[in-house]
């Protein structure tokens, strides 16, 4: 679509910014409507089909988590007809402008705004409304790698999945195990029936054993209709129990009680169910901390590590780099877009030296993040996100304060993690973060 075609609203409650960005495109656009507040959303909608919205994400004072941004976002991706949209976000809050790009939003602009790239930024999002984004080819569930570790792995696999055993994957966060989990299921007798993964970090401890085993009608005050439970919803599939370190213990004696005696007795029932679930669990927990009795039951331990599948580190397999680098830019440029550049061999040689910490998925995330905020003809070590090397830095900058909460948010994370050992669930709960919240706050401080 023409630019000078286009219907385009501006949403943001600053009357001066709204004001500023009506007057600079209705010389250049068929019709330009501002808003001050999602709230007014529902009902302007009703009458209007705008192309591109130019969305601000907090709209009230003191407020930066853009949780208001993003909910519009969500309602305007949700249109039968979405618009483009243009997310508006502070300068300096590049963790919000990815999150808003991850959530739909094609692009985005840092306030205040440089009119010419505004204008451009506008023209961009008309033409790629015109020619909607392909979707993203299922990709996903493959085991990449050609390190021998990872070849000797995938062979581990093949050997293991058709058997019945139970299967252990062992690992750092964001190694791969769930993937692992999920190669297991697809090349096993069972492919045909359910995969249900279930991260037993994530639950609150009062709802896991209705969450595993169901709940009959008035089992608890809540329980008002009948519920049946993972192992039941798997039968004849794979349970996988993620993040198993964390079962609190009472939790780990019932599931032993089920896997021992082959059946589940839902909250509130006088029967047990017969089930047929293979189960994979994973953890992140070191070998001392996992055969620690005061943490893990042996016995359960025992029930489920039939076979142990550990994961090796993404720093152990740096030969692996180029090539997850290939992929996951090739596949973020499809998903956001954006023409293919190539790798500039310094940034190249920096992401393989990096360690890692959060392995493939840190890797993948940087690799996003560089799609997103890359500007130049090459990708550079900056656009994924690493600090640049010791030897480049001149003076240290003075430190504006958002940089002062920066460094004291990243000693938080860092606290936390060390007091968990790594586990990414607890640190989570420690922080008052989600899982997903603080994956990105890793990312977000190289951590
Ligand atoms: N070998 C790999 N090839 C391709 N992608 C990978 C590989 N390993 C991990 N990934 C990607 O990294 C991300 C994290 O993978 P996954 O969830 O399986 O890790 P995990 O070890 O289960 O993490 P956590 O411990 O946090 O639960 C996913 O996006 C996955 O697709």
């Amino acid at each position: 679509m023409s630019p000078s075609a286009a219907h385009i609203l501006v949403l943001d409650d600053d009357a001066d910014v709204a004001y500023a960005a009506t007057l600079l495109l209705r010389r250049h656009v068929a019709r330009v409507d501002s808003l001050a507040h999602p709230a007014d959303l529902p009902r302007y909608l009703q009458g209007a089909t705008p192309d591109v919205v130019l969305l601000d994400f907090n709209f009230a004072p003191g407020q930066t988590d853009g949780a208001a941004g993003l909910a519009a976002l969500r309602q305007l991706r949700a249109l039968p007809q979405p618009p483009a949209v243009i997310a508006l976000t502070a300068y300096a809050d590049v963790a919000l402008a990815v999150e808003a790009m991850k959530a739909g939003a094609c692009d985005f602009l840092t306030k205040p705004w440089d009119n010419a790239r505004l204008l451009a930024t506008v023209d961009q999002a008309c033409a790629r409304r015109a020619d909607a984004a392909p979707a993203v080819p299922g990709d996903e569930d493959a085991l990449m790698g050609d390190a021998p570790s990872m070849r000797h792995l995938r062979n581990l696999i093949a050997h293991v999945a058709p058997t019945e055993a139970n299967v252990m994957v062992l690992g750092e966060n964001g190694v791969g195990k769930e993937l692992v989990a999920r190669a297991v299921h697809r090349q096993s007798r069972r492919a045909a029936h359910p995969f249900l993964a279930l991260d037993m970090g994530a639950l609150p401890e009062a709802t896991l054993e209705s969450e595993l085993f169901g709940h009959r009608k008035g089992a608890f005050t809540d329980a008002r209709h009948e519920r049946a439970g993972r192992f039941q919803a798997a039968s004849g599939g794979t349970l996988f129990l993620d993040e198993i370190g964390n079962l609190p213990l009472p939790a780990q004696a019932k599931l032993l009680t089920a896997l021992e005696r082959r059946e589940v007795t839902p909250l509130g029932a006088d029967r047990a169910h017969a089930v047929d679930v293979r189960i994979v669990s994973a953890t992140n927990l070191a070998d001392d901390a996992l055969h620690d009795p005061a943490v893990f039951r042996p016995d359960l331990l025992f029930r489920l590590n039939t076979i142990v599948i550990q994961v090796p580190p993404l720093r152990e397999r740096r030969g692996d780099i180029p090539l997850l680098l290939a992929h996951y830019l090739a596949h973020y440029q499809r998903q956001y877009g954006r023409a293919p550049r190539p790798l500039a061999d310094d940034a190249l040689d920096r992401l393989q030296q990096h360690d890692w910490p959060g392995n493939v998925r840190a890797l993948r995330h940087a690799c996003e993040r560089a799609v997103i905020l890359g500007q130049g003809d090459q990708y550079v070590a900056n656009d994924f996100g690493l600090a640049p090397r010791a030897s480049s830095v001149v003076a240290p900058p003075a430190e504006p304060a958002s940089l002062k909460l920066d460094a004291l948010e990243r000693d938080a994370v860092a606290a936390a993690l060390d007091q968990v050992q790594g586990n990414i669930s607890r640190a989570a709960r420690l922080l008052g973060v989600s899982r997903a919240a603080l994956y990105r706050k890793l990312d977000k401080h190289g951590l």
